[in-house]
Formats: C-alpha cells, sequence, structure tokens
C-alpha cells in the first residue's frame, strides 16, 4: 500500500514575526502548491529516496544528501530509541516547490517526509514529537531553528511560535476573506545567506517598534479588525538589509500600493513577495501587474492564494 502526503507552501515571518510567525497558503484555482511525498515498504536492505518533479534539477543530485533521507534517518532512529522495530522504506519526493524561494521549499519536503512515516509507521509520534523533528531539520538547512515554516505547513492557518518545547507553536485566526498575491520571482535566495545579512543587535527604537508592530497585529488578527492588522504589517527587522537581495522589490512594492494592495512584503528569506487584498478582483490586477514587473526568469510565477487551514495530508 503506498501512502502519499501533500504539504503546502507558507509565508515566513508575515513581515511582523520575525522566526515567529508563519502562514500556510493554497492557490485559489486549486493548483497544489508544495510538495508531495509518497511512502511504500521497500525489499532491498537500505531506504530508498526517488527524486523527481519539475524542480528536481536544482536538488542535491546524491538522495542522500537531500534533507528527505535525513528525515527517514532521524525518524528510525527516534523509532529505534523507543525500542521500536522498523522496516526499510522507498520514499518518493515530487519536488514542485523552486528551492531558496522563500515560500517553505524545505520545509514542504520535509513536513510531507515525517508525516508520511508516521503514517507508514502506524503513528509511533504525536504532532508534537513530530514539530520537534521537523525543526530539527529545518535548522539543518538554514543553519539556526525557527519553525515558521514548518509549523504552518504542518498544521495549516496562521501559526505563533511560543517559547515552549511542549507546545511550540499556536493557531491563531486569520484573515479568512483576504488574498494573498505569492510573486515568485525566478530567482534563488538561500535562507542561510539572507540570515547572514541581518545585524546581531538591533537598537532600542527598533526593538520596540517590532513588539509593538507584532503585539498589535496579534491583538488584530483576535478582534478580526483587519484596518488594525494591514496597518501594522511591517517588517523592521529583515526587510531593510534583504529588500536589496530582491530586483524589483521596492519598485513592485510601490506599484501594488498604488494599486490597493493593504499590505505586502518578503515571503520568508525572498525572493516571493506576498501582497494582500480583501477582492479577488483586485488581486487579480496585481496579479497581472507583478506578473510584468517582478518576474526574473521563466521558472517565476505568480498566484492568488488565501490561508490553507489544513496543512499537511494524505491525498490520493
Ligand atoms: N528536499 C529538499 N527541498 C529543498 N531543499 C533541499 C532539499 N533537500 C536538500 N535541499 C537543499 O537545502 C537548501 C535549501 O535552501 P533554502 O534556501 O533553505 O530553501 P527554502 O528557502 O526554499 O526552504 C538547498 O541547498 C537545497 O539543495
Ligand atoms: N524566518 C525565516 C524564514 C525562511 O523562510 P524560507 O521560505 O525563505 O526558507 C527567515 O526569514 O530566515
Amino acid at each position: 500500500m503506498t501512502i502519499k502526503v501533500f504539504a503546502p507552501a507558507s509565508i515566513g515571518n508575515v513581515s511582523v514575526g520575525f522566526d515567529l510567525l508563519g502562514m500556510a497558503v493554497q492557490p485559489v484555482n486549486g493548483e497544489l502548491l508544495g510538495d508531495l511525498v509518497s511512502i511504500e515498504g521497500c525489499d532491498g536492505n537500505d531506504n530508498q529516496l526517488i527524486m523527481e518533479g519539475p524542480f528536481v534539477s536544482k536538488l542535491p543530485e546524491d538522495p542522500k544528501d537531500n534533507i528527505v533521507f535525513a528525515c527517514i534517518e532521524l525518524f528510525q532512529q527516534q523509532m529505534q530509541r523507543q525500542h521500536q522495530d522498523y522496516s526499510w522504506v522507498k520514499l518518493t519526493l515530487e519536488k514542485r516547490m523552486p528551492v531558496g524561494s522563500g515560500l517553505g521549499s524545505s520545509a514542504c519536503s520535509i513536513v510531507a517526509a515525517l508525516v508520511a512515516l508516521n503514517e507508514y509507521y502506524q503513528k509511533p509520534f504525536t504532532d508534537q514529537q513530530l514539530l520537534a523533528m521537523m525543526g530539527q531539520m529545518e535548522s539543518k538547512i538554514s543553519g539556526s531553528l525557527h519553525y515558521d515554516n514548518v509549523a504552518p505547513c504542518f498544521l495549516g492557518g496562521l501559526q505563533l511560535m511560543v517559547n515552549d518545547p511542549r507546545i511550540i507553536s499556536r493557531e491563531i485566526p486569520s484573515f479568512q476573506q483576504c488574498y494573498y498575491v505569492m510573486a515568485y520571482s525566478g530567482i534563488q535566495v538561500s535562507t542561510k545567506a539572507a540570515r547572514e545579512v541581518l545585524p546581531d543587535q538591533y537598537n532600542k527604537s527598533t526593538t520596540i517598534e517590532f513588539g509593538q508592530n507584532l503585539a498589535t497585529f496579534i491583538d488584530a488578527c483576535y478582534r478580526q479588525d483587519l484596518a488594525q492588522a494591514m496597518s501594522h504589517l511591517r517588517d523592521v527587522l529583515a526587510e531593510p538589509y534583504r529588500a536589496e537581495l530582491l530586483p524589483g522589490f521596492a519598485h513592485c512594492r510601490q506599484g501594488v500600493t498604488e494599486l490597493g494592495a493593504l499590505a505586502s512584503g518578503i515571503s520568508g528569506s525572498g525572493p516571493t513577495m506576498f501582497v494582500v487584498s480583501d477582492s479577488k478582483q483586485n488581486a487579480e490586477t496585481i496579479q497581472a501587474f507583478l506578473q510584468q514587473q517582478y518576474l526574473q526568469s521563466e521558472q517565476g510565477f505568480v498566484y492568488i492564494c488565501q490561508t490553507d487551514v489544513h496543512g499537511a495530508r494524505l491525498v490520493c
């Protein structure tokens, strides 16, 4: 029997919550924006990983260097630690997400793989344990522990990281009526490199502004006050340093504001930019503008999305 899991793209940081806030997204046209991992038993004497899909050429050539392989090994080690037997498995990764895109591409592979493994071995681990493993795998890629992609990708919705290892992430009410225009320019920005351009320390006024933006946004989410939320959706920690890594970002940001966008920012570490709109028609106008102005290569794309409330899921 083959089990197949889909894990969706996500917006890391959502501007106000560097490493602390993330939201899963799904295109309104029904396409699957995320990775697929299928799992079945394997007769050989080792695990196997088959890699396919439109972005497979951007992955390390040797399957053993793929983060999915590290997920298999971690999962089986954890089973062994709990004195549970395991058999070899064959996983197939359908890499549908561009690498280094700011759409939580590595998180999609990690989450889909660990959820598939947990299903296959009949759920030896709780969601909490799985999420901790997902964070561990994500930090292997980016060089530091952050859950703002893996948590929404796994659990769905808008997720806030809490500083308690027993909880890790809490769902926050999101704005279900909003559209998020996701524009991937088609260039590659490594998360690790985009973290290295950030300063080690911030001054007092920046710190206060950061805290106020995040707190005001979360308060607005709970009260579903869209105007207040959007008026504070500003990134004072990362965007000032990362914007210059993204050709056309400043110009497009100005353009979408003139077209009536409620807010815009960098998705994760970029190059994807996200633009918030409260109407489908306006989102389509913004989509057309970004298609013309933001894309840098043939691999770029622009999707109109809404919040994905489901997170990782089994598919046929
Ligand atoms: N399954 C995978 N999906 C994405 N990246 C992977 C995977 N396996 C290994 N990698 C490597 O991890 C790095 C991912 O880069 P990163 O900038 O963190 O991507 P993203 O921001 O899209 O998650 C790349 O060097 C890539 O080759
Ligand atoms: N909080 C992280 C998010 C990285 O997201 P990605 O999609 O670019 O991997 C950061 O901003 O570094």
